[in-house]
């Protein structure tokens, strides 16, 4: 498939997404962005301030890994990438499996983040942490790398740069969000779900003063 075809049904999937992301509560009030890998250079990415629940193609853009808007292929290029670009690219490039970026504001994601005192949060024995690309049981250690929230996005990146390990498929933005990425929407999305359920078990947990039993 050449590119312009892949961007046209990239697009759509995007939209499609932010339907969906939209209607589950976890993109409210013109907040996440999402990107699609188009190839080793470019992904295709929402533009910025744009309702992700009314998403079209004419509010998906093209940009390259260091974030700048372009038009491979005539591919046209309306509005402003998203203000966080850069941690989409920055995936792109350190994990080339990797074919979807979905960041979103999860009720679960945001309040958890911003309680959680550590700079990882570690998750064990949850049958669904099996959702997630190489966890095989509920034994399986999740560590989900936090770091705090900053208004300079390169400088965010770099804070992120050490932490993005092989293993890792997500990560918190204290009072933020969340950021996670897969194979594709599909296996991003289900990253997504998965960890919106985890993020709202461990809550529960500590609104239940149960944290010390559940400990790893
Ligand atoms: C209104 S939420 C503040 C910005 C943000 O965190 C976000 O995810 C959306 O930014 P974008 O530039 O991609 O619209
Ligand atoms: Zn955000």
């Amino acid at each position: 498939m050449n590119l312009t075809l892949r961007f046209q049904q990239l697009a759509e999937d995007l939209c499609h997404y932010g339907r969906i992301l939209y209607n589950n509560d976890w993109s409210p009030a013109t907040s996440s962005n999402y990107s699609a890998r188009l190839d080793d250079q470019y992904c295709a990415l929402t533009s910025s301030g744009k309702h992700k629940g009314e998403l079209t193609p004419a509010d998906i853009l093209v940009v390259d890994w260091q974030g700048r808007a372009v038009n491979p292929e005539g591919i046209s290029n309306r509005g402003k990438p998203s203000a966080e670009t850069l941690l989409h690219t920055q995936i792109y490039q350190r994990y080339p499996q990797a074919g979807a970026v979905l960041h979103t504001h999860s009720r679960n994601a945001v309040l958890l983040s911003a309680l959680w005192p550590q700079a990882e949060l570690e998750l064990t024995g949850w049958e669904l942490q099996k959702a997630i690309e190489g966890q095989n049981s509920h034994e399986s250690r999740l560590v989900i790398p936090i770091v705090d929230n900053d208004q300079n996005i390169p400088r965010m990146a770099e804070g992120l740069d050490p932490l993005l390990l092989p293993e890792c498929r997500a990560y918190l933005i204290r009072g933020h969000g969340i950021y996670t990425w897969g194979h594709n929407l599909a296996d991003c999305f289900r990253h997504l779900e998965a960890l919106d359920h985890l993020c709202a078990y461990q809550l529960e947990l500590i609104r239940l003063g149960q944290m010390e039993s559940r400990q790893p």
